[in-house]
């Protein structure tokens, strides 16, 4: 029989390095202690999301986040399991959420570590009540550490600093998908030994794809680059691309990048002119830069369209930005018509 490796396995070995026992791995102990709080918390998410009506989680809850949606019961659940596992285990200076308008600073009468954790407690928000595949995602940055006290400053950064990211998707399986920077690894909840399996190393995401991403209803108002890509992709055999092309769309981003993660594919959320100010519907610090990185470390690419998503610097928590992620070559395309349209 091949041997099962929980997920705190897997950490503890990242932590050693490939010299064993006596070796300096990819990751400090700080931090696999603060991934394995990260996966605990999950798991609660995960039970409550079974639970549904049983738990009385489903529906909304009589408050709008900082970004003026309307909260869900388990959007403010999460949030709290989050936080509550995360607070006093000494490895976090603050944590910052989409559904918090500011910073929570670790409290003083626990100690203070050097992490700074980001969340978006549950994605996939419009799907709870219909009983289909939402997540949580999240992502990992470093403290300045010549800073005295930690503020939402020290957040800004890019992506490309991450130490950490992932989600956990919360589906017919529970399945949480990480990187520490050198590829990715998918966890399988096995609810009878209640813990993490791994059950896929080095993911791949294929160069090629013909399976698109994107919310239809908003054809009319994209830029020209993105309508043109989908509309070679609906002419299908007919058309430039002389193939057919597939489409799904979740309205989950955990759900969207798993499958992507799984088999290829494209997912786009881009700009589009109802709100011209307004560079996206996702967020940059939540949700861009976890799913970037991942897909990156998978091989394949992620763009607002005109540029690498790691590569921007935040100048907001709350940042909203253009995404287009997935297969190599398609995410090009897009690129380069969004080249050729501006030349
Ligand atoms: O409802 P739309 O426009 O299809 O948007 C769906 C997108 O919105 C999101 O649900 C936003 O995330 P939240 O649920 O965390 O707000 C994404 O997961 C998803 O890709
Ligand atoms: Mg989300
Ligand atoms: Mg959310």
């Amino acid at each position: 029989m091949t041997q099962r490796i929980s997920l705190t396995r897997y950490l503890i070995e990242k932590q050693r390095g490939s010299q064993g026992a006596s070796g300096q791995g990819t990751i400090p102990p700080q931090l696999r202690l603060l991934l394995e709080v990260v996966a605990r918390a999950c798991k609660s998410i995960s039970l409550a999301v079974t639970k549904g009506a049983l738990g009385g989680v489903l529906g909304a809850a009589e408050s709008e986040n900082v970004q003026g949606e309307i909260q869900k019961k388990l959007d403010i659940i999460a949030n709290e399991v989050l936080i509550e596992a995360n607070e006093w285990g000494g490895h976090l200076a603050a944590m910052a959420s989409e559904e918090m308008e500011g910073i929570y600073t670790v409290p003083n009468r626990y100690p203070q570590g050097e992490y700074l954790l980001m969340f978006d407690p549950l994605d996939g928000s419009s799907n709870i009540d219909v009983n289909v595949s939402i997540g949580t995602i999240f992502s990992v940055l470093l403290k300045d550490p010549e800073g005295p006290t930690v503020s939402e400053q020290d957040f800004l950064q890019a992506g490309s600093r991450q130490v950490a990211a992932g989600y956990c998707i919360y589906g017919p399986q529970t399945t949480l998908v990480l990187t520490v920077g050198d590829g990715v690894a998918m966890f399988t909840l096995d609810r009878e030994q209640g813990s993490f399996v791994l059950t896929q190393e080095n993911v791949r995401v294929p160069e090629d794809t013909q399976e698109f991403a994107v919310n239809m209803s908003n054809m009319r108002h994209w830029a020209p680059p993105v309508k043109r890509y989908i509309d070679e992709c609906l002419e299908g055999k007919e058309g430039p691309r002389g193939k057919d092309f597939n489409m799904r769309w979740i309205a989950s981003m955990v759900a969207d990048v798993h499958r992507i993660l799984t088999r290829g594919g494209i997912f786009m959320y881009p700009w589009d002119k109802r709100e011209p100010g307004k560079p996206g519907k996702l967020r940059l610090m939540y949700e861009a830069n976890p799913m970037g990185w991942l897909i990156e470390q998978a091989g394949g690419v992620a763009s607002t369209g005109t540029e690498r998503i790691l590569d921007i610097q935040p100048t907001q928590l709350h940042q909203r930005v253009s995404v287009v992620l997935g297969s190599k070559n398609e995410v090009e395309r897009v690129v380069r018509y969004h080249a050729e349209h501006t030349a």
